[in-house]
């Protein structure tokens, strides 16, 4: 699997906290079998509404838990997926995302998740925890969704929005966590035709499994 890892169009933003964008993280020609061959079966619904941390509707899918695969998602992907995921745990990957973003990631624990947003699934503003080094989500939509976007606020209040990001296909996202890398992900409509489905990276420190 040829990941253009080594692509230069990661665009840095420092406002109003680091990230970072790419509108094109993968080849067309491995984005759209990774796409056709995205894993449509063995969600679960998470779903939290109260308490204090984040709240979210969403479907997720574990494909890699502390560096290891989870073998009931694993045994069901496809070659090109799974070649995929074992590009993403190289160290070849590891080194180059800790270049780009400038964070050392030799001490942390990778966990991968596919994740679906159908119609009114959603993502209360959060920073992400502290105990997450980077995270990187990679969009492969159905189709034209309407809602959805990535949102990068500048405070805890939902409509305090600085960027708008549409997961667009092969658009890929990293974030920095910081105590204000407030963010969230907008409702997907109701009566969506189309999912957002993403993969997500997590690094994860290994002092917090
Ligand atoms: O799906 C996204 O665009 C972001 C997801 C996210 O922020 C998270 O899972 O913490
Ligand atoms: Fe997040």
């Amino acid at each position: 699997m040829n990941i253009r890892r080594y692509s230069p169009d990661f665009k840095q933003k420092k406002e109003p906290f680091e990230w970072f964008c790419s509108d094109r993280f993968l080849s067309p020609k491995v984005f759209a079998r990774l796409q056709s061959e995205f894993p449509q079966n063995g969600y679960r619904k998470s779903h939290r509404e109260e308490g204090d941390e984040k709240y979210y509707s969403t479907w997720d899918l574990l494909a890699i838990d502390n560096g290891v695969p989870v073998l009931d998602t694993w045994n069901n992907l496809t070659t090109a997926w799974k070649s995929m995921l074992i590009t993403i745990l190289s160290e070849g990957y590891r080194n180059y995302s800790s270049t780009l973003t400038g964070r050392d990631l030799t001490e942390t624990h990778l966990h991968v998740r596919f994740t679906i947003y159908h119609e009114n699934c959603w993502l209360a503003p959060h920073c992400d925890r502290t105990d997450k080094v980077i995270t990187q989500t990679l969009y492969f939509p159905t189709g034209a969704i309407e809602g959805g976007e990535l949102l990068i606020l500048g405070s805890s209040d939902p409509d305090d929005i600085k960027e708008t990001v549409a997961p667009a296909p092969n658009r890929s996202v990293i974030l920095l966590p910081s105590p204000y890398s407030w963010h969230s992900v907008r409702k997907v409509v109701s009566g969506s035709q189309h999912a957002r489905r993403a993969l997500l990276l997590h690094y994860v420190s290994s002092d917090n499994k």
